[in-house]
């Protein structure tokens, strides 16, 4: 099969990297993992690639596109960003940044409910792979699915990527509540009205409101919000049994983007007059200005208002 002789390379050999090689590796694809920590030659690795997936946290995003763009990339290679956060200094997504960096590259977003341990332990999963070039999604689609991985097509690359985003900061919350031991009617109450809370900014920053009913959106804020295995969710629950934030994250493996992604929310919120009440919430535990309890009881004595307003 055509597929099968493409090559791609994977940037980042975290646990995402690394799982999303796996994934390309059973489908008996040519796959290579560059990270800073090895040593190898970018440049060499990349020279016959057809695929770069990125899968950094977000603060990697920067030097990665700086040291590619170093190198000259041919504009036949069809890119992938995996990441799910928001650049502090210009509060851009990593679609926009990458978009900026290689306009004549084909750009794929990929994201949905992908607790990185699960797909590991070959159980299954679905994701989204979105992109304004649809060849370039179709063929992503084709080179990761399999038994266990289902890949739809998505044309919303900036939705798909803002649902997987900004529900981290909505799995701090969720922690939180499971760790309180609030109960099952408040999550849900939380769960339900993090999702217009995701739209609103998710429409206002350029996603289509549909996308965020999808697996990227509401798929992943239910995985992320109900799993101990994110990152996200031990944040929000390890603050709720009183640990302070840098003891937490002493204890935390990989990265958490939902603490800067809180930050970056806050401030884009304030620029553009948006109500975003539990991001708000959230801010203010994650800088130690409230209590875990304070920030339920802030969300609860707000002015009563309709549901669907
Ligand atoms: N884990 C999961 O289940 C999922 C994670 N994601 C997203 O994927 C991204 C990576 O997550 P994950 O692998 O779990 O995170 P990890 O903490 O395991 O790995 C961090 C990754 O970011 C890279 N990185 C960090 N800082 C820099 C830097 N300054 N320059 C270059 N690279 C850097 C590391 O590169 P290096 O290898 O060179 O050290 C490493 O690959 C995050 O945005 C996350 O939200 C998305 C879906 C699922
Ligand atoms: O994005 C994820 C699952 O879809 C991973 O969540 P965490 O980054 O919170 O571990």
């Amino acid at each position: 099969m055509l597929e099968n002789a493409k090559k791609i390379t994977v940037i980042g050999g975290g646990i995402w990297g690394q799982t999303l090689a796996n994934l390309a590796r059973r489908n008996h694809l040519t796959v290579r993992v560059w990270s800073r920590h090895t040593g190898e030659d970018l440049g060499a690795i990349i020279a016959d690639t057809d695929v770069i997936i990125s899968a950094v946290s977000i603060k990697g995003v920067v030097p990665t596109i700086e040291q590619l763009q170093q190198l000259q990339l041919n504009s036949r290679i069809i890119i992938v960003t995996a990441t799910k956060g928001l650049e502090p200094i210009t509060t851009r997504t990593p679609f926009h940044l990458w978009n900026q960096a290689f306009p004549a590259n084909p750009l794929v977003v990929l994201s949905g409910p992908n607790l990185a341990k699960e797909i590991n332990q070959g159980l299954p999963a679905a994701t989204v792979v979105a992109s304004y070039q649809q060849k370039a999604a179709i063929l992503l689609q084709k080179l990761l699915s399999g038994e266990s991985f289902r890949v739809y097509l998505n044309s919303d690359p900036l939705g798909t990527e803002l649902g997987g985003t900004l529900k981290n900061v909505m799995a701090i919350a969720s922690g939180v509540c499971d760790g309180l031991q609030l109960g099952t009617n408040a999550k849900s109450a939380l769960l339900t009205r993090a999702l217009p809370e995701i739209i609103r900014v998710g429409t206002c920053l350029g996603g289509c409101q549909e996308t965020f009913f999808g697996l990227s959106g509401l798929g992943d804020l239910l995985a992320t919000c109900n799993s101990p295995l994110s990152r996200n969710y031990q944040v929000g629950y390890q603050l709720a049994l009183g640990l302070s934030l840098p003891e937490v994250l002493a204890k935390l493996e990989g990265t958490a983007e939902g603490i800067n992604t809180t930050e970056v929310l806050m401030r884009i919120a304030q620029e553009k007059n948006l109500y975003v009440p539990i991001t708000c919430q959230v801010d203010r535990l994650l800088r130690g200005e409230i209590s875990p309890q304070v920030a339920v009881y802030e969300l609860m004595r707000r002015d009563l208002k309709a549901e669907f307003d």
